[in-house]
């Protein structure tokens, strides 16, 4: 599957952000294990701890189609050159990830970084007492 079309999908489901007190709209996307793709966008809320990121939408999305696992995810912000996801994003990812998994980070003309989650995530929160 061509990574641009992650990133297309990604600058689609940015243009869906509700973002009217930052002003910063996020878009992700989602390449799951049945090869589709699950987007997502920040939405904001009058109460502002209550809003929530683009991968977090789009990780609920994929979770709700019966998915499990994240084989790429391409993040966008229409104000930054770059933007990797923040920390909370960073666990959530973990959850569905795998060691091959692939964090792409896009400008508005595509895809500039390729990271694994463990750059993103070193010395995770792991245990085998939870499972
Ligand atoms: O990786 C990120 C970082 C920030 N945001 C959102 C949260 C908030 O709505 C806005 C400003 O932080 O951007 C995301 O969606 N993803
Ligand atoms: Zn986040």
């Amino acid at each position: 599957m061509p990574k641009n079309e992650l990133f297309v999908a990604a600058r689609e489901a940015m243009a869906k952000a509700h973002a009217p007190y930052s002003k910063f709209p996020v878009g992700a996307a989602i390449r799951a294990e049945d090869g589709r793709i699950y987007t997502g966008a920040n939405i904001e809320n009058l109460s502002f701890p209550e809003g929530w990121c683009a991968e977090t939408t789009a990780i609920s999305h994929m979770v709700m189609a019966g998915q499990r696992k994240i084989m790429e995810v391409a993040v966008i912000a229409e104000k930054l050159a770059l933007c990797p996801p923040c920390g909370g994003c960073r666990q959530r990812l973990a959850e569905f990830s795998g060691a091959s998994t692939r964090i792409y980070l896009c400008d508005e003309t595509g895809i500039k970084k390729s990271l694994a989650l463990s750059d993103l995530l070193p010395h995770s929160f792991e245990t085998e007492i939870l499972g």
